[in-house]
């Protein structure tokens, strides 16, 4: 899968991304704080969190795609690469880029050249790699891959000349090209229309699962994470707050953020009246010590004040002082229901 195991001593790492400790900042401001994330092949991880957790800046810094006032600190390790994206150069950097780690943003033209035909672009993105022999396979390829994005006929138009949603599935070609181990997308389908958002998670989802890559999926919808995603990472404060398989952290949230959360969504079928979580997220680099969200948590207490360890039973973890209590299932003749632990 990597494009410098032949240049490069191979790492052993059995998770295609492994970031630790990373710690994002602008100025003396604090964005991102000690951020451990993993992505293993194959696997489908959701990033979720209310806008100005932290979620985005999370993905630039392991793309490495930040702005250049910000600053990001920690590890971020890419398996079978020999050297930390965190401390990579350009030269590095666009080796691994667009072919051992792909993106697709939210905005499609911004992903597109505007001057070049789409055939062209995604030809382009094979021969800067040398995935393909030649331009002819190259043109072959391209054409080969418009066709799986259902998108045939269009490899001589240029992007103006599409809708947002074919642009998108354009975007999702580039990315796929390569046959990235992971693959990064930020809000994919929040800027497209209703009708067409369900076709471009289906090309993303079929493009990741023929290639056996791993997906990174950043999104506000918990209902789409609950469907295509194994594992979920809540991001609140710029810090990840709770994480773990999304059937036991959805089912059974005990971070009181991740509760909130989940209660505001539809996804909870018991919250009629879809309650929000009190408060505003404060400003970044605003965030109070100790727990980042005591001061919106109605279960606060002066404990809160002090930075709550990262506990519960791995795979499932969260960071709160006063957790939800645990949800089991009890089996009776009437059925399955859930029950609190210890109640
Ligand atoms: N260049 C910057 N300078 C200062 N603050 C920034 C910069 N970029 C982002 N921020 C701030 O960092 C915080 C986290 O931003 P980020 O974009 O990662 O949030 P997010 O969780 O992705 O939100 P959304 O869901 O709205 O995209 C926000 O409060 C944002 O305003």
């Amino acid at each position: 899968m990597s494009s410098l195991v032949e240049e490069h001593e191979v790492v052993e790492q059995s998770d295609v991304l492994t970031v630790r400790g990373l710690t994002v900042s602008v100025r003396d401001k604090i964005l991102v704080e000690d951020v451990d994330l993993t992505v293993g092949p194959g696997e489908r991880v959701g990033l979720i969190g209310e806008s100005g957790s932290g979620k985005s800046l999370t993905a630039l810094s392991v793309l490495r795609l930040l702005p250049e006032d910000v600053h990001a600190r920690g590890s971020v390790r890419l398996s079978g690469i020999d050297h930390d994206l965190i401390g990579a150069d350009e030269r590095q950097l666009s080796r691994i880029r667009g072919r051992d780690l792909a993106m697709v943003f939210q905005e499609p033209m911004t992903a597109l050249n505007p001057t070049m035909r789409i055939g062209d672009q995604i030809a382009e993105a094979m021969l800067i790699h040398r995935t393909v022999p030649n331009r002819r396979a190259a043109r072959a390829a391209a054409t080969d891959l418009l066709g799986r994005v259902q998108l045939p006929g269009v490899a001589r138009a240029y992007p103006h000349q599409l809708s947002g949603g074919q642009r998108q599935r354009v975007v999702v070609a580039i990315a796929l090209a390569n046959d990235p181990a992971l693959l990064i997308c930020d809000e994919p389908t929040t800027a497209l229309d209703v009708t067409v958002q369900a076709m471009v998670l289906d090309l993303i989802l079929q493009g990741v699962a023929a290639r056996e890559s791993a997906l990174l999926f950043i999104t506000h919808d918990l209902a789409v994470v609950a469907t295509i995603c194994q594992r979920v990472l809540v991001m609140y404060g710029g810090r990840v707050v709770e994480s773990g398989p999304v059937h036991e952290v959805f089912t059974n949230p005990r971070h009181r953020y991740t509760q909130g959360l989940l209660a505001a969504s539809d996804l909870d079928s018991a919250a009629h009246r879809l309650p929000t979580i009190p408060g505003n997220v404060p400003a970044a680099g605003n965030f109070p010590t100790g727990c980042v969200f005591r001061t919106r948590c109605p279960h606060a207490t002066d404990l809160c004040t002090t930075t709550p360890p990262w506990t519960g039973p791995s795979p499932h973890g969260y960071a709160c002082h006063h957790p939800a209590p645990e949800l089991v299932t009890v089996e009776t003749k009437q059925g399955k229901f859930e029950e609190v632990a210890d109640g």
